[in-house]
């Protein structure tokens, strides 16, 4: 295949570490805000920042229906903290009116780690990357409280699921865009290479 074109979700949140990082790991990037403009990409990756405006905005800009679908179509998606808590088919501690756009059987807990630690880092074993652990920057994060049989645990810390993937899908409840390392990044990009290969057999 050639390059992937990934699109970035770029309604709220670090919308540009995330295109600097899919760009070192080689893929075209792209912020994507219509509903229009998601027929061109390839994966979408979900940034942090707040998944409560993050929700309210995907509504104003017509995009929950269509990323839901494109989603239950096989998209790759990767969600980091926000991003995360966006993926989650149940959430705790959200707003009453928030709404997810689902894709990971899970129960996510926004702001879990935020009530006691603000924001942290810790160095994260993760499976399928190589090589020395991640470096997990957490920011009033949530954490993964129970997944369902087709949910995988990529990681876990102190206890709480860190880092989850169902088929294509990709949460972690930190941000690699924030630590210049792009090992995170390259996974999702080969699972989006991965999912064109099977759809152009
Ligand atoms: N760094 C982040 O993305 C924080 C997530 C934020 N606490 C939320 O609920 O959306």
């Amino acid at each position: 295949m050639s390059t992937p074109t990934i699109g970035v979700l770029a309604l709220q949140g670090d919308v540009r570490e995330h295109l600097v990082a899919l760009a070192a790991a080689d893929a075209l990037a792209r912020p994507v805000r219509r509903p229009e403009e998601l027929a061109e990409i390839d994966g979408l990756v979900i940034p942090g920042g707040e998944s409560t405006t993050m929700s309210k905005l995907a509504v104003i800009f017509g995009l929950l229906e269509p990323l839901r679908e494109r989603i239950r179509a096989g998209m790759p998606v990767y969600g980091t903290c926000a991003g995360m808590i966006m993926l989650a088919d149940k959430l705790l501690d959200g707003r009453e009116d928030q709404e997810t756009l689902g894709g990971i059987d899970m129960i996510v807990r926004r702001n879990a780690f935020g009530r006691q630690n603000e924001s942290f880092e810790a160095a994260i074993e993760m499976a399928g990357i190589e090589g020395a652990p991640v470096e997990g920057v957490f920011i009033r994060a949530p954490w993964v409280e129970s997944t369902g049989a087709d949910t995988e645990v990529l990681a876990t810390y102190d206890g709480h699921t860190v880092a989850v993937r169902q088929g294509n899908v990709l949460a972690t409840s930190f941000h690699p865009e924030l630590t210049g390392d792009h090992r995170v990044h390259a996974l999702f990009v080969a699972m989006v290479r991965e999912r064109a290969a099977a759809g152009s057999r």
